[in-house]
């Protein structure tokens, strides 16, 4: 999916939501677990649930492979199952020398078919670039919504006076285009869009905190939104585990809707 085909995509749905398929067998409603893949079936009906209030799913791997085979078995099927419309995400972070990458590369976008992977720039250019294949995205670590992301991040560069978050920002945009390139900037601190837009004015900003980690949805519009939205904001357990009842879908479909309402009138107000 290419950038213009993104912002299509949030202007149809007036949404710039993706939702986060973070499942975890000990918190998926009890009844599913009769199924022959619980995982997947929770899946499937939140899918049928959100899909027309958001833009973008992105299963955690973390919550696939740490089932193993049947876990990386229901993430396919989960892939297989998004709409082609949505515009998918392989919350993987992974990187490594470059051989490896390439690996992992081929892992996500040729064994899977996903649009886009996290990636973690820490080893540098060889470890970002080969993600960098034809039509795919690559979503590097910028500015972290958890609390540790303040250990290093925010560590000024005595030379350049930036922050090492955006001299990572900066680096980055020498290898890939802004129709290649995203970055993970969390939504804890919105008002670090501001330092976030002053380097990456063009990129598409993943934005994981809202909901279950207190995350400020006008905030990031407010600071971080651009005249192509630029915007994807995420949101796992405050969707997906809303209710552990038989209720589940239709409780995640009325916080997803809410969420695409609030956005609309935020692309409204700052489009
Ligand atoms: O800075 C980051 C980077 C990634 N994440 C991931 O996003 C989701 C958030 O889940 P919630 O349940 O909505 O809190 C999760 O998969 C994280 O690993 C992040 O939170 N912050």
């Amino acid at each position: 999916m290419t950038k213009k085909e993104l912002f299509e995509e949030i202007k149809k749905k007036e949404s710039f939501l993706c939702v986060g398929l973070d499942t975890d067998p000990n918190k998926i409603p009890t009844h599913l677990l009769k199924e022959e893949d619980p995982i997947f079936e929770f899946n499937k009906q939140i899918i049928d649930a959100t899909a027309d209030y958001c833009v973008s799913y992105k299963p955690n791997i973390a919550f696939y492979e740490s089932l193993g085979p049947k876990g990386w078995d229901s993430l396919q099927k989960t892939l297989e199952y998004m709409p082609k419309s949505h515009f998918s995400i392989a919350d993987a972070k992974r990187g490594d020398i470059g051989n490896t990458s390439n690996m992992y590369a081929k892992a996500f976008f040729e064994n899977m078919d996903f649009d886009s992977i996290t990636v973690a720039p820490y080893m540098g250019e060889d470890s970002v670039t080969p993600f960098l294949m034809d039509g795919k995205w690559v979503i590097v670590l910028a500015h972290t919504s958890n609390k540790g992301g303040l250990d290093f991040q925010r560590i000024v560069n005595q030379e350049t006076g930036n922050y090492l978050f955006q001299d990572v920002m900066i680096k980055n945009q020498e290898w890939a285009t802004t129709d290649q390139l995203m970055f993970v900037v969390g939504a804890t601190r919105a008002e670090s869009l501001l330092d976030v837009r002053k380097v990456a004015p063009d990129n598409f900003l993943l934005v994981p905190g809202v909901g279950a980690q207190g995350g400020d949805l006008q905030g990031v519009a407010k600071y971080g939104m651009n005249k192509e939205c630029g915007l994807l904001v995420n949101s796992s357990r405050g969707i997906i585990y809303a209710s552990n009842g038989n209720d589940f879908a239709d409780v995640a479909k009325n916080e997803a809707k809410k969420l695409q309402q609030e956005m609309a009138t935020l692309l409204e107000k700052y489009l």
